[in-house]
Formats: C-alpha cells, sequence, structure tokens
C-alpha cells in the first residue's frame, strides 16, 4: 500500500491501495517520543523499509535523543517538534497521555495539509478531547492504541517484534477521512498488529477493565506488602514466589505513563474499580461463610480466561 500526500489539498488526497507491499506507507514519518512505543514502531519500520522511506525521532529529553541517535534507528533526531513535524507526511504521537494535547498544539499548525496525526495513547476519550481544539480540516487524525507493551521504558526498550500478533485498536472520528484510516491501518498492520475499530468511549472502558485496574491493583498490592514489611519489620517479601512477582513485573512500569492513564481514563477506570470492589466483598462473604461453591466457580472462571487466551496465543 503506498499513500501519496498532496501538498495542495486535504486528507481526501491521501490515496492506497492495499495490495503494493513494497511501496511504504509513508514518506517521511515522525515518531515524537521515540520510548518503548515509539522506538519500537522506528525499530519495525527500519527493518521492513515498508512503513517510511524517511524517519524522523523527536524527543523533549537530550539523553533520550543521544541514545536514539546510538542505536542509529532513525535517519535523523530532533529536539524541536514543530521543525520535524513541518517535514512529514505523518506524525505519530508516543509521548505519556498529559502530553498529548501540548504537543499536538506544537505540532499541527505547522503540519502540511494533507498530512496525518496519529497517536498510540492508552487513553482515548480525553486524548482525543485534548488534540481536539487543535485540529485542521486539512490534516486527517487518527487515534490508535496498540495492545502490546511491557514495563520497560526509553529508547532501549523497544523492539521491532512488539506488536506482533497483538491488536492495535483504532477510534476514528466522525470526521476521519477513510484513507487516513487506511494508511494507519496499513502501518500497524505491517507492524503485524490485528486491528479492529471501537468508539473511543469503548475503548476507554475495555482498557479500563483489561489494563488500567489490572496495573492500578499490581501498584497497591505492591504497596500493602511493602507497609507490611515496614509495619511487622519483617522479611514478607523475601519469601515472595511467583504469585507476588508476577505482580510486581506490572508494577515497575512507569510511573509518569502510569499516573497520566489513571487520571485521563477517571470515570471508566472508577466504575471497573468499584465493581471490582463488590466482586472482591463477595469473594470476602464466601470464604468467611465457607461458600465453597462459590469460591471454585469464581477460581474456574480464572482458569478459563488463562486458557483461551494460551490457547489464543494471547499469554
Ligand atoms: N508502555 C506501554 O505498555 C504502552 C502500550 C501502548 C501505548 N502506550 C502509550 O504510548 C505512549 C508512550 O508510552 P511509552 O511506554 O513508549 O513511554 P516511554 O516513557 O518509553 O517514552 C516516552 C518518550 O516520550 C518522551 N517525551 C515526553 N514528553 C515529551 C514531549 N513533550 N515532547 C517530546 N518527547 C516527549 C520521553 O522523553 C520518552 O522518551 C503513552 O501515551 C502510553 O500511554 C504505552
Ligand atoms: O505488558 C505490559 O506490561 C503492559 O503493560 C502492556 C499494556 C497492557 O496493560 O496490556 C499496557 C498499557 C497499554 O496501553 C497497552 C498494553
Amino acid at each position: 500500500m503506498s499513500s501519496t500526500v498532496s501538498d495542495a489539498s486535504g486528507p481526501d488526497a491521501v490515496t492506497a491501495s492495499a495490495h503494493e507491499a513494497a511501496t511504504p506507507v509513508f514518506d517521511t514519518l515522525v515518531v515524537i517520543g521515540p520510548g518503548l512505543i515509539g522506538s519500537s514502531v522506528l525499530r519495525r519500520a527500519q527493518q521492513k523499509g515498508t512503513l517510511a522511506r524517511q524517519l524522523i525521532a523527536v524527543d523533549v529529553s537530550p539523553e533520550a535523543r543521544a541514545r536514539v541517535e546510538e542505536l542509529g534507528i532513525a535517519d535523523r533526531v530532533m529536539a524541536d517538534a514543530a521543525e520535524a513535524a513541518a517535514l512529514a507526511d505523518c506524525v505519530m504521537l508516543c509521548v505519556p497521555v498529559g502530553a498529548m494535547g501540548p504537543v499536538a498544539e506544537k505540532v499541527l499548525p505547522v503540519m502540511r495539509p494533507g498530512s496525518i496525526l496519529t497517536e498510540v495513547g492508552s487513553t482515548k476519550v480525553s486524548v482525543i478531547e485534548a488534540i481536539s481544539p487543535f485540529l485542521r480540516p486539512d490534516v486527517a487524525y487518527v487515534p490508535a492504541h496498540p495492545m502490546a507493551g511491557t514495563e520497560y521504558s526509553g529508547p532501549d526498550a523497544g523492539f521491532a517484534t512488539l506488536f506482533e500478533d497483538r491488536w492495535c485498536l483504532l477510534t476514528p472520528l466522525d470526521g476521519t477521512p477513510p484513507e487516513a484510516l487506511n494508511a494507519v491501518r496499513t502501518l500497524w498492520e505491517r507492524c503485524g498488529a490485528r486491528l479492529r475499530e471501537m468508539t473511543p468511549a469503548h475503548h476507554d472502558r475495555v482498557c479500563a477493565i483489561v489494563s488500567h485496574l489490572p496495573h492500578l491493583l499490581a501498584f497497591t498490592i505492591c504497596g500493602t506488602a511493602d507497609d507490611l514489611a515496614d509495619e511487622t519489620r519483617s522479611e514478607v517479601l523475601d519469601f515472595a514466589a511467583s504469585g507476588f512477582r508476577d505482580f510486581t513485573r506490572i508494577a515497575a512500569s512507569d510511573p509518569v505513563m502510569w499516573r497520566d492513564v489513571f487520571l485521563s481514563n477517571r470515570e471508566a477506570l472508577l466504575e471497573m474499580l468499584a465493581r471490582f470492589m463488590e466482586d472482591a466483598q463477595a469473594m470476602a462473604r464466601a470464604i468467611r461463610w465457607g461458600d465453597e461453591d462459590y469460591i471454585v466457580d469464581r477460581i474456574q472462571r480464572g482458569r478459563a480466561i488463562r486458557k483461551s487466551l494460551i490457547e489464543n496465543r494471547q499469554a
């Protein structure tokens, strides 16, 4: 698939053909925030050569820029987001969700007519709200969210196969031109991802239960265990075997990223947390009254979910 972007007309000028596998989707892809996600896209783009002809990385952090240079995963590394965005036919924001609005405000005024702005934020409603005031009719905006990651962050954490066999969720807006949506879809397909479209609100509810609440629980359980170790001055954490260790992997995730995710998906996350607490109360009641059937039923449901994820190569 190739997408050509006219300088003179709007996003409708982007043309795409799904079968031209060898032609890069974009001419110049600018990745703003080449951390775990952004540097994985760059690595994949470099490895395959079918995502973009030229790769530009932009980061506010001098250390991150130096590291991207050393790793050699972009053709150019720049400090000024606006200067880079003016060269692009696609700008991909890979910064923490709280920085999406301010970065969009910088880049949108200078983006070329007919170009595409996309982002990979873990939440969608509030990111779209933050970006929307700066949108222009001649630049297409395609919100996306690759459901892949690790507990590590920064340019060293990325790898080219991160998105393989993972979902990438697209939440197009009413005005998102189909050609632009198609170009972003092809980019993620070429990263190895499986694509699904949904509304931003549905996205946020789904991610609240399958991603944001599990992180909240992992951070909380680690904090509780740590408090207990302090209070009792005992070695509880020394005996943490694999059950607790599985939580600590998730709890090792980046604090800035997760602070932003929790605050920007506040409503859906609090709703899922309330439901979880009701279910946890029900489990507490079952344990108190010795309700063996309830306990076994809940555990069996957990096992069934794990089994189906393994069968679908998601675990
Ligand atoms: N980590 C995950 O598992 C995961 C998965 C899918 C989506 N996401 C989303 O992707 C985005 C990036 O996450 P990540 O894990 O790659 O983060 P990261 O911390 O690894 O990388 C973010 C990079 O953005 C840079 N940055 C921050 N503010 C900036 C600004 N204003 N201008 C330019 N650069 C800036 C940082 O210096 C850093 O290099 C977030 O929005 C996150 O919600 C994360
Ligand atoms: O695997 C992990 O460590 C992740 O945290 C990845 C994970 C997730 O919760 O599944 C985290 C945030 C994203 O927005 C998408 C994926």
